[in-house]
């Protein structure tokens, strides 16, 4: 069996960042809402906790706490931001909102290269979000690094492995972050890294065979990554139990459809049955212009259809899906503290009352992890590889109202953009790239003649998980041709942008 680290989360938008850099070390963590009881966390039987960020202010009355018993478990604790001002509160300092927000990059000075600091310079860069700040440390504890405008920038009990970090090591701006975190649970917890990707899929297998028992299942299958990934793994568990549904939607991309179909043939096994619904999906959006009624409208007709199809077969209990992490945190979250950002349609958009149990075995995982599970489940590249493509489809990349003639549009000039990236081996390179049809018309010249056109935005982004991202610095020749190509080839559309927003404040999905 392997170790485990419980994450306490208190809402902050990192929380599953802090879980991500922790597996990435081999070791297998969880993320539990601040609230959970002491009897389940010594049931849980962590050898390290770490307490997370969050948007409320610990010098706040009703503020967010843990329970108590947890300082007495003897077991290593590391609060970060919010979780360290905890720390410092329960041990009788205090925190004080400051007038400075100390937000962005800032350069830590390491006084004291304890255990927790080990193999680290002298400097720094690491990586605030904050504004509260500890005021006055508690006798018990000690200073070992400051910034400039904070001098209790990481703390450690004296006696108690207990440490807090003002900063947030999770982030990629925190280069060295993961060391920080490695030392507190490697050296300082003495955990063993063995949780890998081979004994998630061990592990997942157990659960589901257990939980399914000889029921069928049913699963949606997009032929993106994720759902992909979760068919093999089902699959090999359930075999036959498992019924893969592909639902065209009318809001796939250019050839999607047939496309998933050529791929799929390698896997005839897999009985996947192909759903034309695009009529029913293109109507229920007629007139409806606001994006969170849109992703509402597609996830409650998604699960229509999957009733619908399981009512044709006996004793289906059962829909699988391909949900991820940041799905699942961006729609809601464990403690119900996270600002909503928008919901995605497999988690937010679902119905109050569903008549199908959901079993989504990636739901812990990010989606490196997921293309790693999926390469050792034998996938091959073409799937791996795709860019990630949000169930509601172009729905979210039209801004405005949706139907058939601007989904034919767009199809057009998403795929001059997305073949032109794989001729020129830049598809690779960026996380995720696609057209978005803009409601406005803007006045060209083609051929002598006035034209009163559509514009289209590119946009391309490099990330690592979706949580974060930077516009891909794409060539400008490069661009120079889509953009030809788009005005030449698509009637109808008569400019194109390249969007150079980053996540945040955009997100990568405009919709
Ligand atoms: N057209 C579709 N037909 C059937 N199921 C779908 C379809 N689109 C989405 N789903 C379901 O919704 C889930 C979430 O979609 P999402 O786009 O996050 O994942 P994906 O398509 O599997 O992978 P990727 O993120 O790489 O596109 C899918 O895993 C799948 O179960
Ligand atoms: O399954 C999904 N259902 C959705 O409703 C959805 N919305 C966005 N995405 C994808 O998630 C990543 C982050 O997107 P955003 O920055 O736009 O939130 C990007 O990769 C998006 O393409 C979705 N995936
Ligand atoms: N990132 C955080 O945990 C912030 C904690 C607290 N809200 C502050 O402003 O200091
Ligand atoms: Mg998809």
């Amino acid at each position: 069996m392997h170790n485990k680290v419980l994450i306490l989360d208190f809402g902050s938008q990192y929380t599953q960042l802090i879980a991500r850099k922790v597996r990435s070390l081999n070791i297998y963590c969880e993320i539990q809402p601040y609230q959970i009881s002491l009897e389940q966390i010594q049931s849980f039987a962590p050898q390290a906790i770490i307490l997370s960020g969050s948007p409320s202010s610990s010098s706040k009355k009703n503020s967010p706490k843990p329970e108590e018993g947890i300082w007495q478990l003897g077991i290593p604790i590391l609060g970060i931001c919010y979780g360290m001002q905890l720390l410092v509160t329960h041990y009788g300092g205090t925190i004080l909102p400051s007038d400075k927000r100390e937000y962005g990059s800032a350069i830590l000075n390491i006084i004291n290269h304890n255990e927790l600091l080990a193999g680290l310079g002298d400097r720094e860069e690491v990586w605030m979000s904050h504004s509260d700040a500890v005021s006055s440390l508690p006798e018990c504890f000690s200073v070992l690094a400051k910034t400039d405008q904070s001098p209790y920038a990481v703390i450690a009990h004296k006696e108690l492995p207990f440490y807090g970090l003002q900063f947030h090591p999770e982030v990629a701006n925190t280069k060295n972050g993961i060391k920080v975190l490695e030392n507190f649970l490697i050296r300082i917890g003495k955990i063993t890294a063995n949780w890998t990707p081979n004994a998630f899929i061990n592990e997942n297998i157990e659960k589901i065979r257990k939980q399914v028992g000889n029921q069928k299942v049913l699963l949606g299958l997009s032929g993106g990554v994720d759902s992909s990934v979760t068919a093999v793994l089902l699959y090999k568990t359930i075999g036959n139990q498992l019924l893969p549904i592909f639902v065209d939607t009318g809001l796939m991309r250019y050839k999607e459809a047939e496309r998933v179909k050529q791929t799929f043939s390698a896997y005839p096994d897999l009985n996947i049955r192909y759903v034309d619904a695009s009529k029913t999906f293109i109507s229920k959006l007629k007139g409806i212009t606001d994006p969170e009624t849109k992703r509402k409208i597609i996830g409650n007709t998604f699960i229509e259809v999957f009733e619908k199809i399981a009512g044709e077969y006996e004793e289906v209990h059962f829909l699988a899906q391909g949900t991820l992490y940041p799905d699942v945190i961006e729609s809601a979250t464990f403690t119900g503290m996270t600002a909503k950002i928008k919901s995605h349609h497999n988690v937010g958009g679902l119905p109050e009352k569903m008549n199908l149990a959901l079993i989504e075995p990636l739901r812990e995982l990010f989606k490196d992890e997921v293309r790693e599970v999926g390469t050792l489940l034998g996938l091959p590249e073409s799937i791996i590889q795709r860019h990630p493509f949000p169930g509601p489809g172009l729905a979210v990349r039209i801004i405005g109202e949706v139907n058939a003639e601007k989904v034919r549009l767009l199809q057009l000039a998403d795929e001059i953009f997305i073949s032109e990236l794989q001729k020129n081996g830049l598809y690779n390179t960026t996380w995720q790239a696609f057209a978005v049809l803009l409601p406005i018309r803007t006045v060209g010249v083609m051929g002598d003649e006035r034209s009163y056109d559509q514009v289209c935005a590119l946009r391309a982004v490099d990330s690592i998980d979706g949580m974060t991202a930077n516009f891909t610095q794409l060539p400008m020749w490069f661009l120079q041709k889509v953009a030809n190509r788009i005005c030449n080839e698509v009637k109808g559309i008569s400019r194109v942008v390249y969007d150079i927003s980053s996540k945040p404040p955009a997100t990568i999905e405009w919709e």
